[in-house]
Formats: structure tokens, C-alpha cells, sequence
């Protein structure tokens, strides 16, 4: 009964349906446009979020599921540049991330979605740079996810300022003019979509 769901269960609905009806061309062409200047960009969002210069050396990235935008170029350049790839596991209600490489065996989880088969996980805040998958966003940096609130639990109480820099990737149609935002979500820093990068103060 429709009446019944709340306002982010029907957002999340329509959204997954939309980016699941991207054809396969479209899903191709996006994930190549994220690539654009793709150094640039991080390089900027790096300095202007004073979470000191070092470079970057871990980052966490999703293997793509429900029409999420693949970030499997991304993850390409990264190791052409000698960073280190990780992939999210869920370790109960939380995420922790295991290192994603040529050589990387896998596991389903529980929703079907493959993770590193290993004992040797690193926590979120060992990382650099996270890059997000999400159903809708909004440009003041407002996520919604799948709804088991992992990568919020994951980062609850981070410092915006504090590494690691987190960035969602979307789809353009996955913008959403102002979403409904629950006091426990985590803000994203920014989000890349094919056609923009949005930076939020
Ligand atoms: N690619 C990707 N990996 C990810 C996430 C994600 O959103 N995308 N997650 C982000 O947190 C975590 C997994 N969270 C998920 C939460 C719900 C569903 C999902 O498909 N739910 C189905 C029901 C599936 C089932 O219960 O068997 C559904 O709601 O229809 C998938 C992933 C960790 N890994
Ligand atoms: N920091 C937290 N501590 C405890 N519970 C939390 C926390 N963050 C989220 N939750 C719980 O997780 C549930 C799902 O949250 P939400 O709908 O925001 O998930 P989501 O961001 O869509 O999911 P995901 O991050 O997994 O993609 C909420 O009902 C909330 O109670």
C-alpha cells in the first residue's frame, strides 16, 4: 500500500527504476564520461577539502549492481597511477574494505554482490578517497542508498574536512532537487555524474 511507504521508500523506488532502464549503450557511455579530466578533478577536490595534501594512495570504489554507474574505468586509471583499489565488505552492520586487485578471488554476500575473498580488511578510515554507489542525490551533498545504512554507519562522525574524501557517483538521473535527509546520514563532499562534478561547500 503505497500510502504506507515513506517518502525515501518511493524516491528509492522510482529512482533504482530509472537507472535500471539506462541501456546498455547508455550505462557504456557513462561510465567512460566519469574519466573526463578525471586527475583534475580529484586533484581539486583534494586540496579544497583541507584534509591536508598528501597524495592519494587507497581508494575505495563498488563493483556496479541494480544499474549503479560502473566505476570500473576509474578503477583502471587508479592502478595504471599505482593506487591501491578497495572494495566494500559487509562485516554486520558496517562496511570494511579489502584490497582489490588482478589477483582478487571472490564471494558473494548476501545481496549478491561479489566482495574480496579474504581475512585482511582495512577500516573505512584508512582510506584516501571512497567513491559511493547511490539510488539519488541532491547538490547539497544528501545521499540516499539501498536503505541498510551501511556506509553511513561506516562513516558516522566523520569530520567533513576529515579524510576520507567521499565522493558519489551517479547517473544525471539520479538528481533529486532536495532530498529527504535523516539526522544519521553521512554527506558526500562531492558527486561526479558524466555530465558535471559538484562540489559541496
Ligand atoms: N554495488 C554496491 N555495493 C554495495 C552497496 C551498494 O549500494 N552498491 N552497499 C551499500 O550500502 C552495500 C550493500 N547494500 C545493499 C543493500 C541492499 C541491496 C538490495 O539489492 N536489496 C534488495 C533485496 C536483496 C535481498 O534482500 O536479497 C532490494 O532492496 O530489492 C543491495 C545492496 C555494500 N556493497
Ligand atoms: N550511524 C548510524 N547508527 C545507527 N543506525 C544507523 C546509522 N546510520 C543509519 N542507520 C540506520 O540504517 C537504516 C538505513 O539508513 P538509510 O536509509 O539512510 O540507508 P542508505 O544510506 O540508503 O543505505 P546505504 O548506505 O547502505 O546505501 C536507517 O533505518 C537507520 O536507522
Amino acid at each position: 500500500m503505497t500510502s504506507h511507504l515513506d517518502p525515501r521508500q518511493t524516491l528509492r523506488r522510482q529512482l533504482r527504476q530509472a537507472r535500471r532502464s539506462l541501456t546498455a549503450q547508455q550505462q557504456e557511455d557513462a561510465a567512460s564520461a566519469l574519466l573526463t579530466d578525471i586527475a583534475q578533478r580529484l586533484v581539486t577536490l583534494s586540496q579544497a577539502s583541507n584534509a591536508n595534501t598528501q597524495p592519494i594512495q587507497r581508494v575505495a570504489l563498488y563493483l556496479s549492481n541494480d544499474g549503479e554507474i560502473s566505476p570500473h574505468l576509474l578503477c583502471e586509471h587508479f592502478w595504471q597511477h599505482g593506487i591501491q583499489t578497495y572494495l566494500p565488505v559487509i562485516d554486520g552492520k558496517q562496511l570494511t574494505f579489502a584490497l582489490y586487485s588482478k589477483d582478487t578471488l571472490w564471494q558473494e554476500n548476501k545481496f549478491g554482490i561479489n566482495e574480496p575473498l579474504t581475512n585482511e580488511t582495512i577500516s573505512g578510515h584508512e582510506l584516501d578517497m571512497v567513491f559511493l554507489p547511490l539510488v539519488g542525490f541532491d547538490t547539497k551533498g544528501g545521499r540516499l542508498g539501498m536503505g541498510g545504512g551501511f556506509y553511513d554507519r561506516t562513516f558516522a562522525n566523520k569530520p567533513a574536512d576529515a579524510r576520507p574524501l567521499l565522493i558519489g557517483l551517479a547517473h544525471d538521473c539520479q538528481a533529486v532537487k532536495s532530498l529527504p535527509i535523516e539526522g544519521w546520514d553521512v554527506p558526500l563532499q562531492a558527486i561526479i555524474t558524466p555530465q558535471q562534478l559538484i562540489k559541496v561547500d
